[in-house]
């Protein structure tokens, strides 16, 4: 396996609603995997811990807020892309203020854990979204 590229750190999140519903959000067709559905979160950036990324990029992305106590983790990706290695914490969150807005994404959708296979993801995302049934 190639090594002589960088290890991306980005975090994310499965907010989670009363309805057991899970929010994801579809990224601009001109970024790198355009249209395809992810989990809202973001780089960490250098001197951030993973929890203060994620609050930042919700704050950014949906225009909600939540709290490091409201952050569980769940599992990780771990995935060899062309250009870089993705490690990715998926946390999941259930407690927030405000009503997510798609301030940064083309759309945004609540989806049934067992319904997520029908939305392009990126292959990172595949080996999440059983642990997310399984916890739902
Ligand atoms: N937020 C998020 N990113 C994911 C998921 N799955 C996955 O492979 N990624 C990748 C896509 C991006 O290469 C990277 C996230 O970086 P990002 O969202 O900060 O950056 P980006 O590519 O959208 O754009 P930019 O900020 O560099 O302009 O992680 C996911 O479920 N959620």
């Amino acid at each position: 396996m190639a090594e002589n590229y960088p290890t991306l750190l980005v975090v994310a999140c499965a907010l989670v609603d009363a309805d057991r519903r899970v929010l994801i959000a579809q990224r601009p067709e001109n970024k790198n995997m355009g249209g395809l559905w992810e989990f809202p979160g973001g780089k960490v950036e250098q001197a951030e811990s993973p929890e203060t990324a994620l609050i930042r990029e919700l704050k950014e992305e949906l225009d909600i807020e939540t709290r490091e106590a409201c952050l569980a983790p769940l599992t990780f990706a771990s995935f060899s892309y062309e250009k870089f290695h993705l490690l990715m914490p998926l946390y999941v969150c259930r407690k927030w203020q405000g009503t997510p807005q798609a301030l940064e994404h083309t759309a945004l959708k609540w989806v049934r854990p067992q319904r997520l296979r029908d939305y392009p993801m990126p292959p990172a995302d595949e080996p999440l979204v059983a642990h997310l049934c399984d916890l739902l």
